[in-house]
């Protein structure tokens, strides 16, 4: 086997590694063991598959559609199994625990309490059982000797109109669990500027928000979400490419838009292998979070949907530690961007980035000098993770 590169994580490390998630769907991110299970419990018999291996893969194949809209078609089964109070709990909790399990330390979890009304909960039952679950699955966490945070995030559907009502429930929830808002769904034909009373009341509220903009529709769709409807944070936000030039010599230039989302340190919440899926992206060679990454834009690393993907936190790392060669440094910076940028105050921010964040990262690093120390030619410089 090839010896590591300095600084260069392991994929032990890299789940180790404290881990910040800003863009997860909490119907996007269920074991498929449960789909199967709560499907028997309430006589869903909709199930393209019934095995949860192979149920999780028709997901995966499914997902892989090469379009937006029918990658989004598999969440009619997710959505299905989510409407009792029970199921909720049950999937909110094993998604903290198993984020928790897999590193995570501080998670902005999503969700559209309109899809979960049919079996007759109301808006507000919904939103109480996912901060029961999430609850629920902090404290598993803890009892297994994780450490995990999760806020939720309500999202409403960009094609339908109820918006303003998810926008003031949010607002509702502010104290108990609800961190902030977002809209999600089919953006080609969907602007975000259908929505801008939600977002000019948030606004007044000083409430946060982030738009799913820049996936599958391109710079106007991010320029809407910005400039008219003030969004935060810019859920994926991958077009923001088609605004950079880099011409024969490697040398970049950003358009007005591009120049502003760096200048103003905009979030963007990438969410690598989703892209390939959808196809915003060919590979995760070519995905636009490297060169992003090289002109410091404020991106983050993000799963999206777990089920969908086949994927973890802990995986998309891996796949851009393949791609790009990033080290704990870079892991780090990512990990710093999103904690920056989560919904919860300044001084938790802050707690976390310096607690937790921090000395985690340290931590690692000093696990690459320790071995560093017996190799048979030391390394010349003094840090192993600065070589990168
Ligand atoms: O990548 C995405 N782009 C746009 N919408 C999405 C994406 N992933 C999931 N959803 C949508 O968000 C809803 C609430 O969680 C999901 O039901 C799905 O329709
Ligand atoms: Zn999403």
């Amino acid at each position: 086997m090839q010896k590591p590169k300095p600084g260069v994580p392991t994929p032990d490390q890299i789940r180790r590694a404290p881990k910040v998630l800003l863009h997860d769907h909490l119907d996007g991110g269920l074991r498929p063991g449960t789909v199967v299970d709560i499907a028997r419990e309430t006589g869903y018999d909709g199930l393209p598959e019934t095995d949860p291996d192979k149920l999780g893969m028709w997901f995966r194949d499914a997902a892989d559609s090469g379009s937006l809209e029918r990658y989004l078609e598999t969440f009619a089964h997710t959505c299905a199994v989510m409407q009792t109070r029970d199921a909720l709990v049950r999937v909110a909790a094993e998604c903290a625990e198993d984020l928790a399990a897999d590193g995570v330390v501080y998670a902005e979890v999503r969700y559209a309490p309109e899809q979960h009304l049919e079996a007759g909960l109301t808006l507000e039952e919904v939103v109480e059982a996912v901060n029961a679950g999430f609850r629920e699955g902090e404290r598993r966490a803890k009892e297994d000797g994780n450490r995990i945070r999760v806020g939720a995030l309500l999202t409403a559907m960009r094609h339908a109109a109820r918006s303003q009502e998810i926008a003031e429930l949010a607002n509702h929830y502010r104290d108990s669990g609800v961190v902030g808002f977002d809209i999600a769904g089919a953006e080609a034909g969907y602007p975000p500027t259908r929505h801008l009373d939600a977002f000019d009341y948030l606004k007044r509220e000083n409430n946060h928000f982030t738009i799913h903009a820049g996936e599958a529709f391109g710079l106007p769709s991010i320029w809407q979400a910005l400039q008219w409807c003030g969004a935060d944070r810019l859920g994926h936000g991958v077009r923001i490419i088609d605004d950079i030039e880099e011409g024969p010599g490697g040398e970049v230039s950003l358009g007005r838009l591009a120049s502003y989302v760096r200048d103003k340190r905009v979030p963007l919440e990438m969410c690598p292998t989703s892209n390939l899926q959808t196809g915003a992206a060919a590979s995760y060679a070519e995905h636009p979070i490297g060169l992003l990454r090289r002109l410091y834009f404020r991106v983050t690393v993000n799963t999206d949907n777990r089920l969908m993907s086949g994927t973890s936190m802990s995986r998309e790392f891996e796949h851009l530690v393949d791609a790009f060669g990033y080290t704990l440094d870079d892991m780090q910076w990512f990990t710093v961007n999103a904690m920056k940028s989560a919904f919860i105050p300044f001084d938790e921010r802050l707690a976390m980035i310096n607690e937790v964040i921090k000395p985690g990262y340290a931590e690692l690093k000093a696990e690459w000098l320790f071995e560093a120390g017996h190799r048979e030619r030391p390394l010349a410089s003094g840090s192993a993770a600065a070589e990168g």
